[in-house]
């Protein structure tokens, strides 16, 4: 099953009701009495990602506004939305419909002095920046039949499709703009400051971006595989020198130019069978 980004801003604190298991099975239930299909791959398409959606054959596609408790894609909520609490829902959807890997793809802003405009990056790991402070999807009442109250995340990213990505990047010919790092989510909806982008760079920070990291979190949460990349649409301003302005159209701009490519790789490790 094939998703748009949520594309919400991922602070907030989810309720019982907004996400409960009971909401989530309705909807699974209906999405199931809708199809004869039974997917085991979800993927999450990123900022200009939209595009992964062409590649699927044999498409049963629905309106958000169709199904019933979906949260609807609106563009990015300030803090204080209460439709905020919904972004993670479709992971545990996804685990309700039988899906066993979710992919995700973001647009992210590299910090990486190695890293250039157009670089895949695999995700190896996220620094949850908002969680320090308390955003985490997964505070608030915990439902076991989801997943444990305490979930281990030193293995959030699936390291032997991570391995599988970088072998077939380097079949693909993409060895020149394929790599790994760490992604850190912000809340955004601003980009971030000078000060801001030199203090993640001093953290180890790969990629900075405002998305993926709550989906990952409710993914492992209910015992999904998950497999993330972040597509370089920018480098991030560490010198006050610089006259680079972080700006949205440059971000789908460079989602346009590197799709193909990304959504080859995305079809390759999750959907083998099709490319
Ligand atoms: O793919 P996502 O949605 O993470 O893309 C990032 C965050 C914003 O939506 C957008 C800003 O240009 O890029
Ligand atoms: N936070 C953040 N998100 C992005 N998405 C694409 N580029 C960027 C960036 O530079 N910063």
């Amino acid at each position: 099953m094939l998703i748009p980004h949520a594309n919400l801003c991922p602070f907030f604190v989810p309720t019982p009701s907004s996400l409960s298991y009971e909401d989530c099975k309705a909807t699974a239930d209906w999405l199931l009495t809708q199809t004869d299909m039974r997917p085991t791959v979800g993927i999450v398409c990123g900022s200009g990602l939209g595009g992964l959606a062409d590649l699927l054959k044999d498409q049963v596609a629905f309106n958000y506004k169709d199904i019933p408790n979906f949260p609807q894609s609106t563009g990015h909520r300030p803090l204080s939305d209460p439709e905020g609490k919904l972004i993670t829902l479709p992971m545990r959807i996804f685990k309700l419909l039988g899906v066993q890997t979710v992919v995700i793809t973001n647009a992210a802003g590299g910090l990486n002095q190695d890293f250039k405009v157009g670089d895949i990056m695999i995700i190896k790991d996220h620094i949850n920046l908002p969680g320090f402070a308390g955003n985490n999807p997964l505070v608030g009442p915990n439902d076991e039949r989801f997943g444990v109250r305490f979930p281990c995340m030193s293995d959030a990213y699936d390291r032997d499709l991570q391995q599988l990505a970088m072998e077939v990047g380097q079949e693909l010919g993409y060895g020149d703009f394929l790599k790994e790092g760490v992604y850190c989510v912000l809340g955004g909806p601003s980009f971030e400051t000078i000060a801001e982008c030199r203090m993640l760079h001093l953290l180890g920070v790969d990629a900075v971006g405002m998305s993926t990291v709550h989906e990952v979190i409710v993914a492992r949460h209910c015992g999904m595989r998950v497999f993330a990349l972040s597509l370089i649409t920018n480098l991030a301003v560490t010198d006050y020198d610089s006259e680079e302005k972080a700006n949205h159209e440059e971000v789908l701009q460079a989602g346009k130019q590197r799709a193909e490519q990304m959504e080859r790789l995305v079809s390759s490790v999750a959907l083998p069978e099709r490319s």
